[in-house]
Order: structure tokens, then sequence, then C-alpha cells
């Protein structure tokens, strides 16, 4: 399988064209804020002045974790799959908030450990049951990890828009994404480890016992995919690929919290031109993410305590993307308003 490699966006024509847009338009210069900053990368992805935004989509990718055997989540692992029913149904947080704002909604089974049957709305790309404890062995072999990786980049081929939004869902996958955190960033694994959904101190105490122990037995483990396939899980394999390819075809990548952003860790080690095309929606409460989103030199768009996942950051950003590409396109400029530039 190739693993797709995006090209950083080089362009400073475009960019001078772009500025000069956004300046000409009436307002005091850089009022508009980060705004401007996201009409200009939008600009800058789409190699174009005019920025439009076509049937965006959030993908959410669920899965389990074998690592839940050891204690580390505040809720039971079946929780998993009655919150895929819970998107299935369109009672989920992320199908209000896609639903709001006009987006369409996709649900991968990555790897529940549930047999769901067949069923018309619910995308099966199960690579297994859940992946293996990564305190006694790998999460996953090398071939289930690019079978995720894979099937994540032929998700994102079968979209028609230019906006792709990332989400999960998945019981213990705080603790996955937290050693990953620390294996990709050298970040000290107790500035990587939070409440996920909701341990008291005691429970991150352990967690992060829980994680030094299994990284001590994997500390031979050193290159991107061998340490995805060590820590990782299905959904976040599954959304490393699936954002290589999007970055690929040139699509506007929306980062959610915890979790899709440790996806993006591995996926920027492979190729770091991924990072141009990737909007970070807010910063998550989850301990590390913060953290995470520096190591990244990555600025999120909101702050709104959030830390739930499902891809509700997207959704929320969302809104913002549209007035970012809106104001771009259809602001009056001094000249066609007839309005007095600055003075001096
Ligand atoms: O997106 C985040 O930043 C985030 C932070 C904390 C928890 N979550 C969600 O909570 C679940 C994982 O939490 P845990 O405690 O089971 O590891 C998983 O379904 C995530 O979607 C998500
Ligand atoms: C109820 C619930 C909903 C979630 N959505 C994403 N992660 C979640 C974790 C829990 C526990």
């Amino acid at each position: 399988m190739r693993i797709p490699s995006a090209s950083p966006i080089h362009n400073a024509a475009l960019a001078d064209q772009l500025s000069s847009a956004i300046n000409n338009k009436t307002k005091p210069l850089g009022s508009l804020g980060t705004l401007e900053r996201l009409a200009l990368q939008l600009g800058m992805i789409q190699q174009s002045v005019d920025v439009r935004l076509v049937r965006p989509a959030i993908l959410v990718f669920a899965a389990d974790h074998g690592i839940v055997a050891e204690g580390v989540s505040a809720y039971p692992q079946s929780v998993t799959w009655q919150m895929v029913e819970n998107f299935l149904a369109g009672g989920a947080a992320i199908n209000v908030f896609a639903r709001q704002n006009g987006c369409a909604l996709q649900i991968v089974d990555a790897g529940v450990n549930h047999d769901f049957g067949t069923r018309a709305t619910l995308i099966d790309r199960k690579v297994a049951m859940g992946t293996h404890n990564f305190a006694q062995g790998q999460a996953m072999t090398e071939a289930e990890c690019l079978r995720a990786i894979g099937h994540g980049i032929e998700l994102i081929d079968g979209l028609d828009g230019n906006v792709v939004g990332f989400g999960e869902m998945g019981i213990g996958n705080t603790t996955a994404a937290a050693a990953l955190m620390h294996k990709m960033t050298g970040i000290a694994v107790a500035d990587c480890v939070g409440a996920g959904t909701g341990l008291p101190p005691e429970g991150i105490a352990h967690k992060a016992s829980v994680i030094e122990a299994a990284v001590a037995r994997h500390a031979e483990v050193r290159e991107p995919l061998d340490i995805l396939a060590t820590f990782g899980g299905f959904e976040i394999a599954m959304i490393a690929g699936a954002m290589l390819r999007a970055a690929e075809r040139r699509m506007v990548i929306l980062v959610d919290g915890f979790i899709v952003t440790s996806a993006l860790l591995v996926a920027a080690r492979l190729h770091p031109a991924v990072l141009d095309y990737c909007v970070f929606s807010h910063c998550s409460n989850e301990r590390g993410h913060q953290r995470m989103l520096e190591h990244l030199n990555a600025t999120p768009l909101l702050h709104l305590g959030l830390r739930l996942g499902e891809g509700t950051g997207c959704a929320l950003a969302l809104p913002l993307l549209a007035s970012a590409a809106a104001f771009l396109q259809e602001m009056a400029t001094f000249d066609s308003a007839q309005v007095s530039q600055r003075e001096g």
C-alpha cells in the first residue's frame, strides 16, 4: 500500500494576492483577526482567491481498546458500541451539531468490539474486535495497522467535497492517544495523561503508571508506524491514513480534540506537509491537548472547554470556516464601495 504524501503549499505570489484581497476589504487592516488567517489558509489550500467550501463532511471513526482491561477509563467498554447506535439513531452531540450546520456525517466501525450485523448507515471497516492490550503486547499487528490506514485513505476517496472533519469514539482511547503523544513528542507521560471521560485524580495516576510501564516494555519502538501499531487504535490509524490522503487531495482538514490530534502527530511525522491543510477547531480540556497543539505549532480556533470527541469541535468550527470564505468572497473592497482608505 502506498502511504499518501502531501505537498507543502509554497506560492508566494498567491499569498501576496490573497493578502491584498483581504486587506482591500472594507475594514480596518487586520480587524477580522483569526478569520483573516483562516481565509488566507483556505486560499492557499485551494490555490485560489476564489475560495469555495463544498459539501463538508465529518467522519466519525469508532473502535475499542484492549488497554481498558487495565482500568483506565471511567466508563465501560460497552459504551463504544452503544454510542455508535446513538450516532446511527441521530441522538448524539455530533448528530445535533452536524445537522445544525448542514454537515454530512459518516459513522465508521473501525474496530468496535460488537457485532452490529448489516446496517445500512454504518460503514463497516472493522479491522478486528478491538485492539490488544498494549500493556501486554502490541495493540495491533503491522498488517492490521496498514489495513486501517488503507481504509482511511479509501474513505477519503469516496468523498465528493473539499472539507473533511475527523471525529472518534472509543472507550480507552485517551490512554492510547497519551502513549502516542509521549512517544511522538518526548513530553513526559505525566503531562500527556488526563481525565479522559472523567477519571478522578487516583484514576489518572493509575492511568499514567499503566502507560509508563507499557512505554518501558516497548522502549525499542521508535518508527512512527511501529509506534502507531504498538500503542494506537484502529480509529486512530484510520484517521492518520485519511488525513494524509485528504492533504494529498488538497482538502481542508478539520482537526478535533486530543485523540484526533494524536493521529495527526503520526501523520505529520510521516509527511509534515499535512499540517498545511489542517484547521485546528478547538483546544480540548483534556490535559495534554494544549501541549500537543504547541508541539505542532498550531493555534486552535475555539476554547470552549470541550472534552467530548465525536468530531464535535469540527462541527462547531464549521460556521467560522464558512464566514472566512464568505467575507473573502462577498465583502466589498474600499474601491468598489468607495470607502476612503487609511491615511499615511
Ligand atoms: O476529544 C477529546 O479531546 C476527548 C477528550 C476526552 C475524552 N474524549 C472521548 O472520551 C472517550 C475516551 O475517554 P477514555 O476516558 O475512555 O479514554 C472517547 O470516546 C473520546 O471520544 C475525547
Ligand atoms: C456517554 C459518552 C459519549 C461519548 N462520546 C464520545 N466519547 C464518549 C464517552 C461517553 C462515556
